[in-house]
């Protein structure tokens, strides 16, 4: 009688097992197809970027943008934007978002303006065909490790930005982070728009907490919502006003993550700070 009784127990103890494994298993497979995916559409992205500039040039963005577009559909992501009309901005500026995952990419490339390309570490320059995709794009790589470098890196992209009207994207937390707040921003993007007397737009993606969890091998289907805010002017301004820049720019962002991320009741997994 005992033995039916325990035999019984094993299906019903193999489900939260199987439920497990399951949301492990979706989770790696969906960031194995990511990273896989991308490396093959930066394999195709290569001879079409050298075939149309040549080399390096910001305008194979526009290849890069046009390839990645469709990837959103095969993970189950969903973008809402919004504030389309602050990215009618002529000439340069720089845009300063913040950075939750690799994920980002694709929201990036949702909205990207023509002749922008991005700040990145030189570390990515490494990642196979994708490095190679973003040095075609034009991508400057700062190394952060040194950061005398990284000033010098960033004059003088203050100056080709002027020159061949371009213009950069810059995640000013530095690092990803998906702690479900922002990081603390770091100097670099404002130091560069006040340099270059550029206006700055910020940009925010709702927190990925909902759908996206590292630790916890979680990735579901979602909505990112992108929130393009009104710009914030430099013209002017000196190198003693930094600071200031830095903060205002920061107190909008957060305003507007707070606004659009879904709130933490509705989110998965405990906030880890
Ligand atoms: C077709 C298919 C293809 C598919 C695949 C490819 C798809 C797409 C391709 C595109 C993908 C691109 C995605 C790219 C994402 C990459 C994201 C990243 O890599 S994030 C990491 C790199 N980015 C950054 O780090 C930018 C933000 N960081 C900064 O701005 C930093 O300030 C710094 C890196 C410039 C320096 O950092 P650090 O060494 O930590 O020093 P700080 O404490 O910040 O500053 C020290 C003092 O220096 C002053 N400062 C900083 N910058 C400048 C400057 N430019 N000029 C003058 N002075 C500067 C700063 O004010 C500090 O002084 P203080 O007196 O304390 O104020
Ligand atoms: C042969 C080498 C194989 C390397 C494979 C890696 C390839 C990555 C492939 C696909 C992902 C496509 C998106 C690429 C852009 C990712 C940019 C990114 O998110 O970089 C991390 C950086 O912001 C912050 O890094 P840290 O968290 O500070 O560290």
């Amino acid at each position: 009688m005992e033995v039916v009784v325990l035999l019984w127990m094993v299906p019903l103890l193999l489900i939260p097992l199987l439920m497990w494994t399951s949301r492990t298993f979706v989770f790696y497979f969906k960031k194995f197809f990511y990273v896989a995916w991308m490396m093959c559409l930066a394999l195709i992205a290569i001879p079409l970027c050298i075939l149309k500039s040549g080399g390096r040039d910001v305008e194979n963005m526009r290849v890069i943008r046009s390839l990645v577009r469709h990837v959103k559909y095969f993970l189950g992501l969903r973008f809402e934007v919004s504030g389309w009309e602050h990215l009618q901005t002529q000439g340069p500026y720089v845009i300063i978002s913040n950075h939750q995952s690799s994920l980002d990419v694709l929201g990036l490339m949702e909205i990207l303006p023509d002749r922008c390309t991005m700040i990145a570490k030189k570390e990515l320059i490494y990642a196979g065909t994708v490095g190679l995709i973003c040095w075609l794009g034009g991508i400057v790589f700062i190394n952060r490790k040194k950061t005398s470098d990284a000033k010098g890196v960033m004059a003088e992209a203050a100056k080709t930005m002027l020159e061949d009207q371009i213009r950069l994207w810059v995640f000013p937390e530095g690092t990803r982070n998906q702690n479900g707040d922002l990081l603390p921003f770091k100097k670099g993007a404002f130091h560069l728009a006040i340099q270059a007397q550029v206006p700055l737009i910020p940009v925010v993606f709702s927190s990925y907490r909902n759908f996206y969890l590292r630790k916890e091998k979680q990735f579901k289907s979602g909505t990112i919502r992108l929130k393009i805010l009104p710009k914030i002017e430099t013209k002017g301004l000196t190198s003693d006003d930094v600071s200031d820049l830095c903060d205002r720019s920061f107190n909008v962002m957060h305003s507007a993550f707070l606004e659009i991320s879904p709130s933490v009741s509705q989110s998965n997994g405990p906030k880890s700070h």
